[in-house]
Formats: structure tokens, C-alpha cells, sequence
């Protein structure tokens, strides 16, 4: 008996390794430490009924941030570990197979657990103070999708602690991901992270689809509407084609997995190549929905420290909707290599470098709006400005990888691995930081600290080069990615040492942002005014932080810009335009459904995992239990009253 619980303990818990051994203990310590904290300060009902149960949009987009920070954080300490790996030649720091779980979860963690949630936050935070909005058009679904995400990740992350994580690279290509090859569950776990969470970011595609077109304030028409809400409709569109591909790829993995079937391997009638193509078919498509909104980041922050319109609006609006389409026919160029032959592959060829020009368009465009502008350089320009030549660069060496012969040597290189990161950090990393630097004051009423935070830029910024360009040159000299470590006689020592240290250079950057938040928090410089960069969009016409309702009246919107354009007929001697009077505002209830729904879930993918029945049916009926009881909740919503609208506006310092 004894025997078979220690045999099951291995088996559950990870054992082994004093690393990830040592990193299990802090993890408990920290979650005791949290609970303890709670119960202490007595804030269970308070984080209950403000934050886990809210339904508004603008607390959402914190909890997505805080939560994607977190993960951005994982995945960081990931890359500074492998990166130690390959400092130098030789070298035992990570054996074989850890560094292969390692990479695995740096690339799913960073792309769906941190771009993506961040980018979910700022959508939250943002798209409907930008549009005139109350609130999204499905409260209730947003909470669910937040809840989703995070019970997707935290059971991804769980494969850390318990059973071992998925070591079968980001995309877990099959055989490799198949129980031949890999029969633990891991494996398990990142099929039922992914595609939890994957619910989550589906249902925000559609919501934000419909928030866009169907709220904004009255008069703004689709070619008023600000550009960053325009880069969240080309990426939400983008999405809801996209996920549904992904949930059916990861299905019929799990189907091939659990019930033996043979989609996937050869024997048995299928192919391998079914799966490399349909999670291209998704993949490619998920790197420009990363990458979408950061551009509408830009462009706004572009045009406020310009001092001008942005340049170029209708073919910014043209560039960002063609490389949605464009992003579905080029999925290919990642198996060049994989005997598509010539003509597949002069069309994907083709194809991918089309998405070159609308993108080089964008480019001219922020340097047009810069272009004989009154520039400032606070900290969300400083990110504008790094990520132009940094992206521009790795553009560039994306169309080189798109030329399909020249593939044949780049595939798989290092070359490859500093192409992506070059788009991912330049342009994901660095535009979503310019947007939570631009916004965050807005959000939580408070500036950042300016002197901390160019600190934090410098060191991204140089650290970022230092650590990818030698890779560029290390993929020419023959290093392959995926690898744990090489030899003296190879010449790759001294290009890889400095990699490392600039991956640490990055590391530094990431504490100097901890600090620079903390320091804000301490020394508050708050934002009274509501329009701390002299904006020139909705969301800054109102209060930081915006009030529950977000404006007391809908604004009405006449042109572009349209605050900027008032503030300047302002200043020429005009009278402000009249508000209409106050009546009570209509507003959706918080609901504890979405996150008990969600968890329900967590038990039933965690069941899933390990294959026992007797926990995957409660939570299956859980989920459908929520269903029901939701159906019949008529008491959704309810009404601010006028008295009470005066009273937050006068508080804020607003005349009604
Ligand atoms: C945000 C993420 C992001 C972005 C924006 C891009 C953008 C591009 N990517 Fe990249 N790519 C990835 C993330 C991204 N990629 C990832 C994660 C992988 C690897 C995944 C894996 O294998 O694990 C990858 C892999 C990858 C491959 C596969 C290589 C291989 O496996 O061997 C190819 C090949 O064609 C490619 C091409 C391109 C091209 C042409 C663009 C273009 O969109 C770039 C366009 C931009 C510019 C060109 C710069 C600006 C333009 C101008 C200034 C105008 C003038 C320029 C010209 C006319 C050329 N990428
Ligand atoms: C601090 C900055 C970062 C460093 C130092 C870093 C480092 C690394 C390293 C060493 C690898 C493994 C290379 C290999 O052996 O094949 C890797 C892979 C990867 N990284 Fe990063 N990374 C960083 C940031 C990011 C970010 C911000 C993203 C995404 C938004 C990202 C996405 C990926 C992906 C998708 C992979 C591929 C994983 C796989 O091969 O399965 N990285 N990174
Ligand atoms: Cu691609």
C-alpha cells in the first residue's frame, strides 16, 4: 500500500530536480503567504465583491494586466534560465530534457499567457472610454472570458508542480506531442490550458466585435473612430476566425492522445502534416493579432506627442484591415522546408512578403506624424520611437525567411529565433508597454515615474540588441534552435555569452519597471486634470480614474480628434458645447457565475489530465449547472441614480 502512494507521489508530484524542486516551495510559501494575508486583513469580502465577481470592463482590464505581468514574469525567469544554459559551451545547468520544457513553456506562457491577456487588458482598459461607451456590449461574457483565461493558465501552469510540464516545443508539433513520444501529462496539460483558455479569448473576440460596432457614441462614425479601437476590430476579427481552428486542432490532438485515434501519425492512415498545417493556419494568424494592437498603440501615442493628426488615417485603417486578410494565406512559410513543393511555396512566398507593404505603409505614417510635429519624449514615445527601427529590422529579416530557397537555410537556425523575438519584443513587448505607460495614468489616477522609467527603456532597449543580434549571426553559423548546449570546437562561445548578458540586460529593464510602479505608488504624483498628455481622444475628457459609468453623458462626436479639435475651438473663444442633463444610468450587475463557471472548468480539465472520470463529470455538470442557473437571473442590472451621478462628478472635480 505504502508503496503505491509513494509510486503515485512521484508520478504526481515533480520531483528530482533541486531547481524546480526549490521553485515548488517558494510557490506554496507565496500562496500561504497571500491567503494568510487575506484572512489577517480581513479582505476576502472586500476582493469577493469589488474585484473576483466585478462586471465592469475597466476592473477587468486590471486583472487581466496584473495577472499578465505575473506570467511575463514566469516566462521572463524561463529565458534568463535557458539563456544561463547556453552562456557558455558545455555547460550543466539544465539537462536535455528541462531545457526542452523549459523553452515549451517560455514560448506557449509568452505569447498565450502574456501577450494575449495583456493585450485583452488594455482592450479592456481603453476601447470603451475611446469609443464613448459604458461598458462593453456583454459584461457578463467578459467576466467569463477573464475567468476562463485564468483558470486556463493556472492549470498550464499547475503541470509545473504537479505531473511535469509539456516539453514538446509551442506548438507541440505531432509525433513528438503524441503518447509514443511523449506519454506523461504534460502534454495533457497544455491541451486543456490552451483550450480553456482559448474559449476565453473567442468570446472576447466576438465581444469587442460588437462593443465596436454597435456602441460608440453618436456620431462617431467607423472612419472617426480613434485608431487604436481600429486595431482592436482588424485583431478581434482576426481572432474569431482564427480560434475556432485552434480548438479543433487541439481537439483532434486530444482525440489521437486519449482515444488512439490517427489523425496525426502515420500509421493508421494519417499524416503529421495535417497538424503542422492546421496550427499554422492559426499561428501565423495569432502573431499579427499580438501585433495589431500594439500599431493602434502607436499610432495614438504617435499622434498626442506630435501634436498632430495622424498621419494618413484612411490607409492606416486599409493597411490594418489587409493584413488581417493577408495573415490567413501565409501560414505555409513556416514549412517551407517540409516538401510542400516549388509552387506552394513561391505562392506562400508571394504572399507573405505582400504583408511587407501595408506594414511599411504604417511605418511612413508614424514617421509622417512626427514629420515637422511639436515632439515631446515622455516614456510612451520613448517605446514608439525604440520600436521603429527595432521592428523595422526584424520586418526585414521576416521577408528574408520568406524567401523560400533561402529558408532552406534559415529554417529552425537562430537566425529564425532572433527574427521573431525582434517582432515579438519590438513591436508586441515594447507597444504594449507604450500603451500601459500612455494609459495608465487614466487607469489608476496616478503618473508613473518618468526618470525610473526611461531607465527601464535604456535598458530593454540595449539589452534587446545586445542579446538578439549575435543570434543573427550565430543561425549563419550553422546554431540550431531547440538546442541545450554545444561544443567548444563550434566558435559559438563568445556571441552566446554576450546574448546571455543581454537577456539579463532585459531582466534588469523588467525590475526596473517593478520598481518604477512601486516608487509611483509610494511618492503619488495623482492626475487631476484627466488629460495628463494633453489627448486628444474621448477616454481623456473624463475623470482618472474614470467613475463606474465612465461618462456622465454620452459625448457626441463630430469629427476626428474630436476632443482636440473642441479644445482648440476652446481656446480660439468658442463656448463649450452644451451637455445634455443627467438621467440614471443604466448598469450591468456583478455576478459570481463567471468565476465559479470557470473553475468548474478547471476541475473538469484537470480531470481531463489525469484521466479520472469521477472529477471531470462534477465539473462538467458544474458548468452546465452555472448555465442554468444564469438563464434564469433576471436581476442583471440596475440603475445610478441622477443624485448619485452628482455626486461622483463633483467629487472629481467635474461641474454637471
Ligand atoms: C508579432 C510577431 C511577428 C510578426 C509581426 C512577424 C512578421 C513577419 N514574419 Fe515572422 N515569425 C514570428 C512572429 C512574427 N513575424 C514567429 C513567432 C515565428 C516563428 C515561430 C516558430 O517557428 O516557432 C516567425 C517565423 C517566420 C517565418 C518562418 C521561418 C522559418 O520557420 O523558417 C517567416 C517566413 O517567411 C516569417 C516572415 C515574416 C514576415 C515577412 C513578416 C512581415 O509581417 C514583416 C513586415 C515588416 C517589415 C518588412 C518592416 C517594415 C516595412 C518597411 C519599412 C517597408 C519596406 C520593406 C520592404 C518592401 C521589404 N516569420
Ligand atoms: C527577455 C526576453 C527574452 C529572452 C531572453 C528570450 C529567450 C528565448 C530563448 C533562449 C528561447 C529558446 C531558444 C531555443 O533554444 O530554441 C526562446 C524561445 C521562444 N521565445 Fe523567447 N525570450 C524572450 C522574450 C520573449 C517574448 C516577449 C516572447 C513572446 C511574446 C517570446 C516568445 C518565444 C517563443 C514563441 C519561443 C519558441 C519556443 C519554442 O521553440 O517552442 N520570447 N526565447
Ligand atoms: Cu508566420
Amino acid at each position: 500500500m505504502w508503496d503505491r502512494i509513494k509510486e503515485f507521489a512521484s508520478e504526481f508530484f515533480v520531483t528530482g530536480d533541486p531547481l524546480i524542486y526549490g521553485a515548488d516551495v517558494a510557490i506554496v510559501l507565496t500562496m500561504v503567504a497571500i491567503v494568510s494575508a487575506l484572512t489577517y486583513f480581513k479582505k476576502w469580502t472586500w476582493l469577493w465583491k469589488e474585484w473576483l465577481t466585478t462586471v465592469d470592463h475597466k476592473r477587468i482590464g486590471i486583472m487581466y494586466v496584473i495577472a499578465s505581468l505575473l506570467m511575463l514574469f514566469r516566462g521572463g525567469i524561463d529565458a534568463l534560465l535557458m539563456r544561463t544554459q547556453l552562456a557558455v559551451p558545455e555547460m550543466e545547468f539544465l539537462n536535455a530534457e528541462h531545457y526542452n520544457a523549459i523553452f515549451t513553456t517560455h514560448g506557449v506562457i509568452m505569447i498565450l499567457f502574456m501577450a494575449m491577456p495583456l493585450m485583452f487588458g488594455l482592450f479592456n482598459l481603453v476601447v470603451p472610454l475611446q469609443i464613448g461607451a459604458r461598458d462593453v456590449a456583454y459584461p457578463f461574457l467578459n467576466s467569463l472570458s477573464f475567468w476562463l483565461f485564468f483558470f486556463g493558465a493556472m492549470l498550464f501552469n499547475v503541470s509545473f508542480v504537479i505531473g511535469g510540464s509539456p516539453d514538446a516545443g509551442w506548438l507541440a508539433y505531432p509525433p513528438l506531442s503524441g503518447t509514443q513520444f511523449s506519454p506523461g501529462v504534460g502534454q495533457d496539460f497544455y491541451i486543456w490550458g490552451i483550450q480553456i483558455s482559448g474559449i476565453g479569448s473567442l468570446m472576447t473576440g466576438i465581444n469587442f466585435i460588437v462593443t465596436i460596432l454597435k456602441m460608440r457614441a453618436p456620431g462617431m462614425k467607423l472612419m472617426k473612430m480613434p485608431m487604436f479601437s481600429w486595431s482592436v476590430l482588424s485583431s478581434c476579427l482576426t481572432i474569431i476566425l482564427a480560434f475556432p481552428i485552434l480548438t479543433v486542432t487541439l481537439f483532434l490532438l486530444f482525440i489521437d492522445r486519449y482515444l488512439g485515434a490517427h489523425f496525426f501519425t502515420l500509421d493508421g492512415g494519417g499524416n503529421p502534416m495535417m497538424y503542422i498545417n492546421l496550427i499554422w493556419m492559426w499561428g501565423h494568424p495569432e502573431v499579427y493579432i499580438v501585433v495589431l494592437p500594439a500599431f493602434g498603440i502607436f499610432s495614438e501615442v504617435v499622434a498626442t506627442f506630435s501634436k498632430k493628426r495622424l498621419f494618413g488615417y484612411k490607409s492606416m485603417v486599409f493597411a490594418l484591415m489587409s493584413i488581417s486578410i493577408a495573415s490567413f494565406f501565409t501560414w505555409a512559410h513556416h514549412f517551407f522546408t517540409m516538401g510542400s513543393g516549388a509552387n506552394v511555396n513561391a505562392f506562400f512566398a508571394v504572399t507573405t512578403m505582400i504583408i511587407a507593404i501595408p506594414t511599411g505603409v504604417k511605418v511612413f505614417n508614424w514617421l509622417f506624424t512626427m514629420y515637422r510635429g511639436r515632439l515631446s519624449f515622455p516614456t510612451p514615445m520613448m517605446w514608439m520611437l525604440g520600436f521603429i527601427p527595432c521592428f523595422v529590422v526584424g520586418g526585414m529579416t521576416g521577408v528574408l525567411l520568406s524567401v523560400a530557397p533561402a529558408d532552406f537555410q534559415f529554417h529552425n537556425s537562430y537566425f529564425l529565433i532572433a527574427h521573431f523575438h525582434q517582432v515579438l519584443i519590438g513591436g508586441v513587448a515594447f507597444g504594449y508597454f507604450a500603451g500601459l505607460y500612455y494609459w495608465w495614468p487614466k487607469v489608476f489616477g496616478f503618473k508613473l515615474n518618468e526618470k525610473i522609467g526611461k531607465w527601464a527603456f535604456w535598458l530593454w532597449n540595449i539589452g534587446f540588441y545586445v542579446c538578439f543580434m549575435p543570434q543573427y549571426v550565430l543561425g549563419l553559423m550553422g546554431m540550431t534552435r531547440r538546442v541545450s548546449s554545444y561544443g567548444w570546437d563550434r566558435g559559438w562561445y563568445e556571441l552566446n555569452l554576450t546574448s546571455t548578458i543581454g537577456g539579463f540586460l532585459m531582466g534588469i529593464g523588467f525590475l526596473f519597471q517593478v520598481w518604477q510602479i512601486l516608487h509611483s505608488i509610494k511618492f503619488m504624483e495623482k492626475d487631476t486634470t484627466g488629460d495628463p498628455w494633453d489627448g486628444r481622444t474621448l477616454e481623456w475628457t473624463i475623470p482618472s480614474p474614470a467613475p463606474a459609468y465612465n461618462f456622465a453623458t454620452l459625448p457626441t462626436v463630430r469629427e476626428k480628434d474630436d476632443y482636440w479639435e473642441e479644445k482648440l475651438r476652446i481656446a480660439a473663444g468658442e463656448a463649450p458645447r452644451p451637455k445634455p442633463p443627467l438621467e440614471p444610468i443604466h448598469m450591468p450587475r456583478n455576478s459570481g457565475i463567471p468565476i465559479i463557471m470557470s473553475f468548474c472548468f478547471f476541475v473538469a480539465g484537470f480531470g481531463f489530465v489525469w484521466d479520472w472520470l469521477w472529477m471531470i463529470i462534477p465539473g462538467l455538470v458544474g458548468v452546465a449547472a452555472c448555465m442554468l442557473v444564469h438563464s434564469f437571473n433576471y436581476n442583471t442590472d440596475y440603475y445610478i441614480p441622477v443624485e448619485e451621478i452628482k455626486r461622483t462628478e463633483a467629487a472629481a472635480g467635474r461641474a454637471v
